[in-house]
This record gives C-alpha cells, structure tokens and sequence, in this order.
C-alpha cells in the first residue's frame, strides 16, 4: 500500500477567485496548493477587455503571499459584442492564456454571457488561427430542457457542431458531470479536452436531495445521477491526457447559498487535492494522480511543466464546518490524506 506520494506541483485549471475582501479570503488556500490557476472571469463586471484583464492579475498576485510562488493566468469573458481584435491582442501580450464562453443565464455571473455562438463566430475564428483555448461551460439554457438533461444536450445542439465548424480550435469543456461528455471528450480528437472536478468525484444528486435540501452540494452543472459519477470518475482515473484537474472552486457567503434561491457554486479550494486523491486511491489509481493533477493541463495548454514538487501522506484531514463566511465541500468530514 502506498502511503506517502511526491508529485510535481500540480496546478488548477479552473478556479473562481472572487475580488475584494473574498479575493483576499480564497486565494491564499489555491496558492497554497497549486502553482498555477486559471482565474474565471465571472466577476460583475466580468473581465472583457485586456486592461481588466491586466488589473485584475494585479489584484489577485496582491492577495496572495510571494512566498506561495502562485501564477494566476488570466481569461477573458466572451460576450456577443466580443472584438477580435482585442483576444489577439491580450493574447500576444500574455495577459489572455485562454477565453470563456459562458452561455448567458447558465451560472453564476453569466448574464452577459453569449446568447449565441454564431454571434462570436469571428472571435473563434481569430481564437483558433493564433491557438488561443476557448473554455466552455456546457450547458444549454433553453427552457424546454431539464437541469438535469442541459450538458448532454449542450454537446448535441451546440459542441459537436462548433468543432465539425472550428475544428482546429483548442477547446476545453469544463467541469463536465456526465457520461455524455466523458464519452464525447474521450472520442473526439486531441484539441478537445476537459476539467474535472473534485465534487463530481465524490457526489451525485442524492448528496443534494435526500434527507433534506443541501444548499452546500448545490453547483453547476448540477451533480447528476450514480452512473454519471461513476463515468466521470472513470475518465478522472483513466491516464488519458484529455482530463485533467479544475476545482471549480467558487465560493459563495453562507447566507447567500442558505437562501430561497441559492447560489450555486462549491468552495472547494482548501482541500481540494485531500479530495481528489482520496478518489483516486479509492479506485487504486494513485499512479495516474500526478498525469491528472500536474502534467495534462500544461501539456494541453502548450505551457512548461512546474519544476517543484508537493507530497501526500496518509493521515487524517479533519474539515472545518466554516471557513471564515464560507462552508468549504466536505464540512465536517474527515479525509483520508494530506498535503505533508
Ligand atoms: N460552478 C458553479 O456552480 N458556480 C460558478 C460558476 C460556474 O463555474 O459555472 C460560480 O462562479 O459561482
Ligand atoms: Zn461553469
Ligand atoms: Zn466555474
């Protein structure tokens, strides 16, 4: 039985750090496990333009110790009025690592998201002649379509046509949550790639729904059925390069998801590779951990592989009930690992 694992320092491909006082609250826990994040531009107003995007790299290197060593890499929000011109440009410069497209109204801070993705068509364009990533949430938002149903459909209805379209176009789907899309990313060729997170590891819905509502479990795309689990779980552990590791960190105050009308979004940051590598051991995949954790997602992204190195040991990790305003994922719980 292994006890103990080195791996080199991993890094998260898709993280919610806020701004303001929750900025300086969240970032230190991500800084102090990854040596790199990709930065969700959801912020209100979300990050459209290169200077934003400039300053709000600024702000986030300013919330996080220097002793942490933490690069934050920067994403644009895509929005219909999106110029070109202005993603080449942030690109170039090294302010852009990639854009998100958020459909409008799917998440959090997606109302001035993309109504239509034939209304960004030029900015693909432009997005996969310079090989610039284009990060999806893939959901769709029509009303006729159940919560439950809108990723498998997104790949139907938006996905798969938007590559037959772009097919050289670098394309990450993040946090996927069903075996649709573990599937569809493990077929379709290698500029198509995704994130996982660690709550879609652990939970499906009944975390959510039985025994009462857990606003804690509640983020999108919303944890599906046992057999969705499963099959993202399979495609974590799997050591194909096409998956690799994004938290979706995205803390919430506690008053504002113990609501009438919640937020969704799971802080998973503190724990997160707690978390993660008790999934992988529970499925006898320590081997393929660092592939998922630290060498995929760079390779993907065309960037250096981190030359540190971070160890695990077995041990206990008792999880707090709160983290100053925030409820962390696994509250309460007691993993089986931790960061030495
Ligand atoms: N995942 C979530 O449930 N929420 C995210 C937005 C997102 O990643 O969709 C947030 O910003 O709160
Ligand atoms: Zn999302
Ligand atoms: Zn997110």
């Amino acid at each position: 039985m292994t006890d103990r694992l080195t791996i080199r320092r991993p890094d998260d491909w898709h993280v919610h750090l806020r701004d303001g006082a929750m900025l300086t609250h969240v970032a230190p826990y991500t800084a102090r496990q990854f040596a790199r994040a990709i930065v969700m531009p959801n912020l209100s107003p979300p990050v459209t333009t290169v200077e934003a995007g400039r300053a709000y790299r600024e702000r986030i290197v300013a919330a996080v110790p220097a002793a942490l060593d933490f690069t934050p890499l920067i994403v644009a929000y895509l929005t219909d009025d999106t110029d070109a011109e202005e993603m080449a440009r942030g690109h170039a410069e090294g302010v852009f690592t990639a854009a998100k497209l958020y459909p409008a109204h799917a998440t959090t801070g997606s109302a001035h998201g993309v109504t239509d993705v034939a209304n960004i068509m030029g900015v693909l364009e432009r997005m996969a002649d310079i090989g610039m990533p284009l990060l999806i949430h893939g959901e769709v938002t029509d009303h006729d379509v159940d919560i439950f149903d809108r990723e498998a459909v997104f790949i139907d209805r938006t996905l798969a046509p938007l590559i037959a379209r772009l097919p050289e176009l670098k394309i990450v789907f993040e946090h996927i949550t069903t075996a649709e899309a573990a599937q569809f990313v493990a077929d379709a060729p290698a500029n198509v790639a995704a994130t996982i997170t660690p709550q879609h590891l652990h939970i499906n819905r009944n975390a959510m729904l039985v025994g009462g509502i857990r606003p804690h479990a509640y983020c999108l795309p919303v944890a599906k059925r046992e057999h969705h689990r499963l099959a993202v779980r399979a495609a974590a552990t799997s050591g194909s390069p096409k998956f690799f590791l994004g938290t979706d960190s995205a803390p919430h105050a506690v008053h504002t998801k113990e609501a009438p009308c919640g937020c969704a979004g799971i802080f998973n940051a503190p724990f997160a590779l707690e978390s993660y590598i008790a999934a992988f051991d529970e499925d006898g995949a320590l081997d393929r951990f660092e592939g998922f954790a630290s060498e995929h997602g760079p390779r993907f992204y065309g960037l250096p592989l981190n030359q540190g190195t971070i160890t695990l040991e077995r041990g206990a990790t008792v999880v707090p009930d709160r983290i100053g305003d925030v409820v962390p994922f696994h509250a309460g719980e007691t993993l089986g690992w931790r960061v030495v």
